[in-house]
């Protein structure tokens, strides 16, 4: 299998170069050549199998011979032990024909937990075998982060720095990034949001000396093994309802566009999904972009769903790589566009991006309101990120085919925005209820790119 860049003009890549390599050369994101698919027999026996054994049936055609089929085994077994349920990502029916999957149950208590904890084990894997060194640059609105921190921590060939908005991310995810003390690990709190972080990032893998000079590799949805690892829940959950005999649809609440590209890879891999829905906050630009063409960010506005707080949306280019046939100039083109302030979607593009997606927003009442509703009505207590998913679900769903909504983080994780919606505090689970006495190590930083690489190069070991 060989990856290519959605720009067109960056080398051609293995599995393992472009796990490690993160951005593309050309400033594009990878994807594979071909879209391998899953025949109806092979669909139909997922049903009753582990959660490690459908993930490696449906990731194994990605990987090429990165792995033998023991060592990819053993991987994934390592990834998903320290998962909290059984099942991985349990379904919750919340009423007749709407499910919540569950996606919260790893280690720092987000969906991001399903694609990191496994490339922890992917690059531990590749750099032992290699000898090779990395440093891994990472932005986050607070979830990639934490779990970017919690895979890597105390690896020996890997230096982390993830850079998050300062005073922008919720108490629980900050300290999730901020305690663990091993010194390969290193928070950065930058002063700005989201999408000052992630262009800051993008901009290290685009000064070729600084990247090549530190071996900068991106465990962002940028990378292209995390968005494999997800897809494997859109088959696990659609199989348990059903698919492929019957259809389902999915709402996934959106800010980078990650988790919902993974729904778009698992249906062009033979899926049978009806309709893909994008749940937005008030941070709507994908919303607007989908029903008006016009794809202009115009600051970010703080929510109580902190994590979406995004305006520039980087898996959006992948969605465009395909809307636009496949023309890697075409993307180049709309890129720079956007540097420039935005862009606007021909209608060919458009009109195939809502044959594959529907997009709904939620506003800051509707989130708290859902909250409350949902609990009320079945006892399931809602992080807000989750809240916006079901409210853009209900809006948008056909009684006649099964919805299930992306239930993204932990409540816990933002017991404030909860409690004051619900009047439930939602406790950390047992294995993380000294967070809040545990200290801290944090350094803040300009939104100033020769100032982030000068520290970056100043802390990694000589
Ligand atoms: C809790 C939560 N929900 C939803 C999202 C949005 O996911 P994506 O960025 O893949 O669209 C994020 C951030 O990625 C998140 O942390
Ligand atoms: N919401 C994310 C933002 C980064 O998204 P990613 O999927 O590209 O890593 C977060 O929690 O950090």
């Amino acid at each position: 299998m060989k990856y290519i860049s959605t720009r067109g003009q960056a080398p051609v890549l293995s599995f393992e170069d472009t796990m490690l390599s993160g951005l593309a050369r050309d400033g594009g994101l990878y994807l594979p050549e071909t879209i391998p698919m899953l025949s109806h027999n092979e669909i139909a026996a997922l049903n009753g199998v582990s959660y490690e054994e459908a993930a490696f049936r449906i990731m194994r055609p990605y990987l090429g011979d990165t792995f033998t089929d023991n060592e990819f085994h053993e991987i994934i077994a390592r990834a998903y032990n320290g998962f909290g349920h059984a099942a991985r990502a349990p379904l919750k029916q919340l009423d007749s024909g709407h499910f919540l999957l569950e996606l919260f149950h790893g280690p720092t208590l987000a969906f991001k937990d399903f694609a990191m904890q496994l490339i922890g084990q992917l690059f531990e894997a590749s750099l032992k075998r290699s000898g090779k060194r990395v440093c891994i640059v990472g932005a986050t609105s607070g979830d990639t982060g934490s779990a970017a921190i919690e895979a890597f921590r105390g690896l020996e060939a890997v230096d982390v720095f993830i850079l998050y908005p300062h005073g922008r991310v919720s108490e629980v995810q900050r300290r999730q990034m901020t305690t663990p003390s091993e010194s390969n690990v290193h928070a950065l709190a930058i002063d700005g949001h989201f999408d000052d972080a992630q262009a800051r990032v993008k901009d290290m893998f685009n000064d070729f000396d600084f990247r090549d000079a530190v071996g900068l590799a991106g465990v962002n949805s940028i990378n292209w093994a995390r968005v494999l690892a997800q897809v494997v829940y859109y088959f696990t959950s659609a199989v348990s309802l059903g698919a492929p005999h019957r259809k389902v649809s999915f709402t996934v609440p959106t800010g980078n566009f990650g988790d919902i590209f993974a729904g778009y890879i698992a249906k062009r891999m033979g899926l049978p999904i009806d309709q893909l829905v994008v749940a937005t906050n008030q941070n709507d630009i994908l919303h607007r972009c989908l029903t008006t063409s016009e794809y202009k960010p115009d600051g970010v506005v703080p929510s109580i769903s902190p994590s979406m707080d995004i305006q520039v949306s980087s898996n959006f280019e992948r969605a465009l790589y395909y809307a636009y046939g496949e023309d890697g100039a075409a993307v180049a083109q709309l890129m720079d566009e956007l540097k420039a302030g935005g862009f606007s979607v021909s209608q060919g593009a458009l009109q195939a991006l809502q044959e594959s997606f529907a997009s709904g927003r939620c506003s800051e009442e509707d989130t708290s309101a859902t909250i409350a509703a949902t609990v009320a009505q079945s006892s399931e207590l809602l992080c807000p990120h989750s809240a916006v998913g079901v409210k853009v679900a209900n809006d948008l769903r056909d009684p006649a085919t099964p919805m299930i909504t992306l239930a993204t983080a932990h409540p816990a994780k933002f017991p404030a925005a909860v409690e004051k919606a619900a009047g439930v505090h939602p406790p950390l689970p047992r294995a993380m209820s000294d967070l809040y006495e545990r200290s801290e190590r944090v350094t803040r930083v300009a939104n100033d790119l020769d100032a982030i690489e000068s520290l970056i190069k100043e802390r990694l070991p000589h």
